[in-house]
């Protein structure tokens, strides 16, 4: 466990310094409490409030259309540029990445857990618009559904060549990126791979950390599409690559169907990956991994938001399913295919991931929304939509 607490640490009359909630409530503490806060005062230091105004100003005059600039109005941005977050985070560090880079989608991040509620003005807005969860809506249980209901999308091999699904955790008792130091990256990282290393059966597999992974393999990696890129600006901005390539890695099963990140976006990105489009296949493949990970680890949980992550656009069930898919008639026109796309609520990336475009005419097609819905609506979102559009597809080659 880090010294830094996941969730809010609590005081109380008898008990000055914070506790872990849990252990105040008689149960096995599931954070450590916190030692030492970042900021000295109530309200961040005039360098602070400075950047702010001026990347406010800027972002203003900017032709951004990103959900932080439509959301963050003048008088929202007067009433939190103010507040922090009992861990020392500011406005600025939700924002910064949006700031930065007007090309974004959404722009902002909670640099830890409690900038969700302390930014919650600013948070509530840009997730109700991105997933459709209304500021009081709750999150359901988790819901895994039974993945044998799922078909192969494409059983004649003519879309789809291959088929992905995600999700992120958080493990309690570490910040998020922007907080973590070097120390509590090794002890992550070591407290993940010993836990990955036991993993039986189809899980099975080794862990390999990106510190001295020779380049040439790891560039092969990244091209095939199991392991992440580097130099994500979007994460560099918000802080989230500090101490690169320290506490991040790849745990692979044999056939690099089953994959775990460690330390690039979340905690943990845990991975499904085939050949083909058979969903339920992949799809339990990731939901056994999680279940026989979550045993072993404790992952962070919010009541009303589920699963935390560190972009609020990856919030509650924290999954994407997506295919690699070639539609070589309703796909010709990007448009138009995203104009599809959303009437089923998929998201349409290119063929190297966010933020990149079609090299060889496939796009990468996955759930939009993860939050305000379970597990098994996110997939079932996902697959339905697939099937309209394959249907479409097929319906138009015949004209
Ligand atoms: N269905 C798929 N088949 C093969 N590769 C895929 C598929 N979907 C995504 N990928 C690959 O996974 C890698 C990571 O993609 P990307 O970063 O866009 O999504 P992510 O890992 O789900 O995380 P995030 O949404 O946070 O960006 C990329 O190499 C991408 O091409
Ligand atoms: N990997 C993610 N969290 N993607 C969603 C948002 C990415 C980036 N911050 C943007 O606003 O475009």
């Amino acid at each position: 466990m880090g010294d830094r607490p996941q969730c809010p640490p609590v005081k109380t009359a008898q008990q000055p310094d914070p506790v872990c909630c849990s252990a105040l409530a008689g149960q096995p503490a599931c954070c450590v409490p916190i030692k030492e806060k970042r900021a000295a005062g109530p309200t961040p230091d005039a360098d602070v409030l400075e950047k702010l105004r001026r990347g406010y100003e800027r972002l203003q005059l900017s032709s951004s259309t990103s959900l932080l600039r439509k959301h963050l109005t003048r008088e929202l941005f007067d009433r939190l540029k103010v507040k922090m977050t009992q861990h020392g985070s500011s406005l600025l560090d939700v924002v910064q990445s949006g700031f930065q880079h007007y090309d974004s989608n959404v722009g902002v991040y909670a640099p830890d857990a409690d900038a969700y509620s302390v930014f919650s003005q600013l948070f509530d807005p840009i997730i109700a618009e991105y997933h459709g969860f209304g500021p009081t809506d709750v999150h359901p249980p988790l819901d895994w559904g039974n993945p044998g209901t799922l078909q192969d999308l494409d059983p004649e091999n003519k879309y789809i060549r291959s088929t992905r699904v995600r999700c992120g955790r958080s493990i309690a008792g570490y910040p998020f990126n922007p907080m973590m130091t070097k120390e509590l990256y090794k002890q992550m990282e070591k407290e993940a791979s010993e836990v990955l290393s036991q993993l039986d059966g189809v899980h099975a597999g080794k862990y390999e950390t990106l510190r001295g992974m020779n380049p040439r393999y790891q560039k092969q990696l990244i091209n095939d599409h199991y392991l992440f890129k580097e130099g994500d600006r979007f994460l560099i901005a918000a802080k989230s690559c500090e101490h690169w390539p320290i506490g991040r890695g790849i745990f692979m099963n044999e056939d690099k169907t089953f994959l775990v990140w460690v330390g690039e976006e979340d905690h943990l990105r845990i991975i499904s990956m085939q050949m083909g489009g058979h969903l339920g296949e992949v799809y339990k493949r990731m939901v056994d991994g999680v279940n026989k990970i979550g045993r072993k680890l404790s992952f962070v949980r919010h009541p009303r938001l589920g699963f935390l992550t560190f972009c609020p656009t990856n919030l509650g069930t924290t999954v994407r399913a997506s295919v690699m898919i070639r539609l070589p008639i309703i796909g010709r026109d990007m448009a138009q295919l995203e104009a599809l796309a959303e009437r089923y609520n998929l998201q349409v990336r290119g063929s190297e991931g966010e933020h990149t475009a079609s090299a060889d005419g496939s796009y990468d097609i996955s759930n939009k929304r993860r939050l305000g819905i379970t597990e098994f609506q996110a997939v079932h979102e996902m697959y339905s939509g697939l099937r309209e559009m394959i249907y479409l597809e097929e319906l138009r080659s015949q004209l």
